[in-house]
């Protein structure tokens, strides 16, 4: 693949940066903020690092803008990868190979180092041109994210650390697109993790009876199976997306009395239990879903009760549902979308998020937060084996980078090249900037 020498020193601080293991589920972080610290030094960022928990570091890093009454922007990724399976992988995951064909092969290539360094080259190719951001720019590195997020960004975005950021807008990780329209996210199903305890009559194995605990459940089941069955359908049906119906997955179930080689058959167990992957999507009827669990999955009649281990809420903070509008009622978003298309791409229909990323806890504070991770042609390979991303939509994701924090934090007149920032007009962006 060639690469111009220019191209090829960006490049291999990404690789460096993948190279760097901070795989779960024991990642030490302090190598990788060393890394990260010396990015900021070179590129001539403000750096803070704050361990809200010890040996969970977060690293903040701030480009002072011009005007520091306006709202600020906060680039977020986070620093932890999920485990490999070695015998998987036809590359070491953290040795960053780049095949012939460009492909840098990394557990994290995709999720999400790439953002994270990605932001980083645009800040270093802005400065370089001269550019002037009117607003900050932070960008955080945080911890934790693969398993909750609970001791990185939930501490940081709940820090005082946060509030004196007095951030207007986050981007924060999205998902590679298959085609050549990115894909940005607005939204994000909240988790309710739960488990349904069924309680009934033991007895001998070989008798019919009623009330008995895993008969309880299956009932139960079989409803679940039923909602799940209905909501996928209209995901199959083309009706609609994946994030905008409600999953459930029966994730476990456990029941019955082990022996050294097997299980006691002739004993009916009093006690089974079954625990649920659940998504709510933002636009589910929750008092109906509520009433579901109540009254069909896990009714007092069929002794079963149930319990959350996660109920994920669906509004922010001020009670509005948590989801960042993309339409012209957001001037951030005609700023996100107009920077896109100014790099060269186009937008996919907005989604929401089938799963949970740290943005949820900024738009929980009710502050506009889009999921965004710049990969275009490129295989959906976040956790999975043989994770890559090729150098030159990684390169390309840096451009995009560099039009949308121009948009967000320019004072309007930027032409659009970095090289020529002091050129051009920008009408529509100045009113929007005075809006925000
Ligand atoms: C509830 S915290 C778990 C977070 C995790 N995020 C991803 C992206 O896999 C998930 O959605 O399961
Ligand atoms: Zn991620
Ligand atoms: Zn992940």
């Amino acid at each position: 693949l060639p690469l111009s020498p220019k191209e090829e020193e960006v490049v291999s601080r990404f690789q460096e940066y993948l190279r760097i293991d901070t795989v779960h589920p024991s990642p030490n972080y302090y190598p990788v903020t060393e890394f990260l610290i010396i990015q900021g030094k070179q590129i001539g960022l403000d750096t803070k690092v704050v361990e809200y928990v010890q040996g969970k570091p977060v690293i903040l890093f701030t480009w002072q803008g011009t005007d520091s009454s306006l709202p600020s922007v906060l680039l977020n990724s986070h620093t932890d990868v999920v485990p490999v399976e070695l015998a998987h992988w036809k590359h070491p995951p953290f040795a960053a190979k780049m095949d012939e064909a460009g492909d840098i092969f990394a557990r994290g290539s995709q999720d999400m180092k790439c953002v994270g360094m990605q932001y980083l080259e645009a800040i270093r190719n802005l400065m370089a041109a001269g550019f002037k951001p009117q607003r900050s720019i932070h960008v955080s590195f945080v911890p934790e994210e693969e398993v909750g997020g609970v001791d990185g960004a939930k501490k940081f975005y709940g820090s005082s650390d946060f509030k004196e950021l007095n951030v207007g807008m986050v981007l924060d990780e999205g998902l590679a697109s298959e085609d050549g329209n990115y894909r940005v996210f607005y939204a994000e199903r909240t988790v309710w993790w739960f488990y349904i305890t069924a309680q009934g009559h033991p007895g001998h194995g070989s008798r019919l009876f009623d009330g008995m605990a895993l008969e309880n459940l299956r009932i139960s089941l079989d409803a679940i199976a039923d909602f799940r069955k209905s909501e996928f359908d209209k995901v199959k049906s083309g009706e609609k997306a994946e994030g905008e119906v409600t999953s459930v997955n029966n994730v476990y179930l456990t029941a019955g009395r082990p022996t050294p080689t097997g299980f006691v058959m002739n004993v009916q167990p009093s006690q089974a239990e079954a625990g649920f992957d659940m998504r709510v999507s933002p636009l589910a009827d929750l008092d109906a879903l509520q009433k579901l669990l109540d009254e069909e999955w896990a009714p007092a009649s069929r002794n079963l009760t149930y319990r959350f281990l996660q109920k994920g809420k669906v509004t922010d903070d001020f009670g509005n549902l948590a989801v960042t509008a993309v339409d012209d009622s957001n001037p951030w978003w005609v700023l996100f979308k107009r920077a896109v298309e100014k790099a060269g791409g186009t937008l996919a229909k907005p989604e929401i998020f089938m799963a949970a990323t740290d943005g949820r806890y900024a738009r929980n504070q009710g502050i506009p937060t889009l999921g965004f991770s710049p990969m275009t042609n490129t295989q959906v390979l976040l956790h999975d084996h043989n994770e890559f991303l090729n150098a030159k939509e990684y390169l390309k994701g840096i451009k995009v980078y560099e039009q949308i924090l121009m948009s967000f934090t320019g004072t309007g007149d930027e032409s659009g090249d970095p090289s020529n920032s002091k050129t051009g007009s920008g009408e529509l962006s100045e009113t929007i900037h005075t809006e925000l």
